[in-house]
């Protein structure tokens, strides 16, 4: 569904991504591990379009799309759940998730089917995301993607920072979404977490893939792990 080839990303002269190959196919969760500052939100910026790369190509649902316009890969159906969250903080809850409605289809997401998936943020949907808690608007950043309709997902550190239990209640959901059909590529610090979510995984370390395999096989080679994830 999403294959990434060779790409090379920059910030303005700093060469950060270096041949970066990746590939998520339709109802996979894929993890990408790596450090703090391995390349993990680049490589998430890179395939929404908001990094281009200088070079190599991203390609989703068969079609060409390096360096296209976020709005546009957005459109093709790539939810984008940044690690900085981003909501928009003088707005409501509702209406963070009203602005974000696109592609309306029949038996696809709306704020009533948003609410049942996240039945605290129903609670909160006239409060001022600005107020909300860590673990709120964590909810708050995945249900705004859901309300795009989108069939693929880019989840940035999604548990970055939160409690032990709000983590748990994330991974559960996470889950439900592969379930219904929704295709994932992870960033995540989280080991534990992202195995158990994930069908396979790549590692990422100073910008350049340094291993890739199934959520066994990374969770079985403690080598790799000491070398690349360990800080
Ligand atoms: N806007 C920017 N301008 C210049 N360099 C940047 C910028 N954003 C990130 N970098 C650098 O790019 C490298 C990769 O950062 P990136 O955010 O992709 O890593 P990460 O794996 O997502 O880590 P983290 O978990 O800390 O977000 C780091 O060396 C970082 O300092």
């Amino acid at each position: 569904m999403l294959r990434v080839e060779n790409i090379h990303t920059y910030y303005h002269l700093s060469h950060i991504l270096f041949d970066v190959s990746l590939e998520v196919d339709q109802g996979e969760i894929v993890c990408l591990l790596g450090r703090n500052g391995a390349g993990k939100s680049t490589t998430m910026k890179s395939i929404m379009g908001l990094t281009p790369p200088k070079k190599g190509s991203i390609e989703f649902k068969g079609m060409v799309c390096t360096g296209q316009k976020p709005y546009l890969m957005a459109r093709m159906g790539i939810g984008f759940v940044p690690d900085d969250r981003r909501v928009f903080a003088d707005l409501t809850v509702g209406e963070n998730l009203d602005i974000s409605e696109r592609n309306i289809q029949e038996g696809g997401w709306d704020k009533d089917r948003v609410y049942d998936f996240f039945p605290a943020l129903g609670k909160i949907d006239g409060r001022r995301a600005g107020f909300l808690s860590g673990g709120e608007q964590q909810m708050l950043t995945i249900a705004r993607a859901l309300m795009t309709n989108p069939d693929f997902i880019l989840l940035d550190e999604p548990t970055e920072g939160l409690a032990p239990l709000i983590v748990n209640m994330l991974e559960s959901q996470i889950a439900r979404l592969k379930e219904s059909g929704l295709t994932v590529l992870l960033a995540e610090q989280n080991l534990e977490v992202a195995l158990r979510l994930s069908d396979r995984g790549y590692i990422i370390d100073n910008g350049a893939i340094r291993y890739q395999g199934t959520s066994d096989d990374l969770r079985c080679n403690e080598a790799v792990r000491d070398k690349y994830l360990c800080v």
